[in-house]
């Protein structure tokens, strides 16, 4: 391991004095957006992650390995390489060219499914430029500046926010000048040993394509439906009720649309059928997430809730992929538990 190389010593743009690194290494979760009712301001972390390795080298390369390694472009066009162009440049001193750089890509989460593969490229890479000049993703300033950097760029904040920060994020534009805000929900231990279960079809949707499905205008009664549900989701995981999903994961305003493309409620069904407290779209599809088990997962004594609690997973994987088959959809099943931690960065 070699010393990291003494360049940058000053303060830029209100970030603190920071000393420039040879090579850093980042992980960011997958992400689950919307959560039913939550379109574009609710987005949950889970424990499937991609690690991006960036190295200072005398010409730019990218090596990919895991998902998209067969598709993802291997050029200057690559999502991370844009994106750590845009956090190095964030947090340089002015007019300081874009070194070349090595990155190294383990990707983990599928792209275009729906859990957030585009803004895990986005935190990644900018995250990576941040702590190439020196700057630290695990102090609070540098990842603010990062998330209103992402944020801005995805447009909406939802799949970022958890990204970066971790657990349950409930994020927005919080005025006209164009800054986002988020706020971490808290979790309550009761509901914290939940598993997201997972269907990933083998299709993609780009999230472009799935937002053009989406009406213009929402009915009032849509806008009532979507505000109590969505307030009850944050209830059901800050007060450890999870068996509220049944309700605080219907939605009226995007999944229907979306929901027509592909057997998303068949698939719902079958998962809350088979004992998920609730189901939605992740993201704008087509995975589906539906949550299982926890403390809360059946009513009775402690050591009937803790056996069901072991088999409920698999029963609502099995489930779902019975629905999928039956409606001749391809996919595969990942079991996921929330990810508390966010962006993490690797001393190196
Ligand atoms: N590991 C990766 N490396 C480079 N580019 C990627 C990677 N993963 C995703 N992308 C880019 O992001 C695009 C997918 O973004 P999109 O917003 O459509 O889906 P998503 O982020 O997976 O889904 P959602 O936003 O619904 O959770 C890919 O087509 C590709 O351009
Ligand atoms: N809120 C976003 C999440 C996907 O990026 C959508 O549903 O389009």
């Amino acid at each position: 391991m070699r010393a990291p190389s003494r360049v940058v010593c000053r303060r830029l743009g209100g970030l603190s004095a920071a000393v420039a690194r040879e090579r850093v290494r980042v992980r960011v979760p997958a992400t689950s957006a919307n959560m039913g009712p939550g379109f574009d301001c609710l987005g949950i972390a889970l424990t499937e992650h991609n690690l991006l390795a960036v190295e200072r080298a005398r010409a730019f390369s990218i090596e990919i390995v895991g998902e998209g390694a067969d598709s993802l472009p291997r050029d200057e066009s690559n999502f991370y390489y844009r994106a750590f162009k845009l956090g190095f440049a964030a947090s340089a001193p002015a007019g300081a060219p874009i070194p070349p750089v090595k990155l190294t890509c383990t990707n983990a989460i599928p792209p275009a499914r729906g859990l957030g593969s585009s803004s895990a490229c986005l935190v990644a890479g900018v995250t990576a430029g941040f702590a190439l000049n020196g700057h630290d993703a695990r102090s609070g300033e540098i990842r603010d500046r990062v998330f209103q950097i992402c944020a801005e760029q995805e447009g909406h904040p939802d799949n970022v926010a958890p990204a970066i920060y971790g657990g349950l994020q409930l994020s927005f534009l919080r005025d006209e000048r164009g800054h986002f805000l988020t706020q971490r929900i808290p979790i309550h231990a009761d509901a914290r040993g939940a598993t997201a279960v997972l269907f990933v079809p083998d299709f993609e949707l780009p999230t472009k394509e799935a937002r053009a499905l989406l009406k213009p205008e929402v009915s009032r009664a849509d806008a009532v439906f979507n505000i109590a549900r969505a307030a009850t989701i944050v209830h059901a995981f800050s007060s450890g009720r999870l068996p509220l999903l049944r309700w605080g994961a219907q939605d009226r305003l995007h999944q229907p649309q979306r929901g027509a493309l592909f057997p998303l409620f068949k698939l719902i069904d079958a998962a809350t059928g088979a004992g998920a407290h609730g189901a939605w779209l992740s993201g704008a599809g087509p995975t589906v997430c539906a949550m299982v088990g926890g403390a809360s997962g059946a009513d009775g004594a402690r050591g009937a809730r803790d056996a069901i609690d072991l088999h409920a997973p698999h029963e609502v994987g099995r489930a779902m992929v019975a629905a999928a088959k039956a409606a001749a959809m391809s996919g595969r099943l990942v079991m996921a538990q929330i990810d508390d931690a966010g962006v993490e960065l690797d001393e190196v």
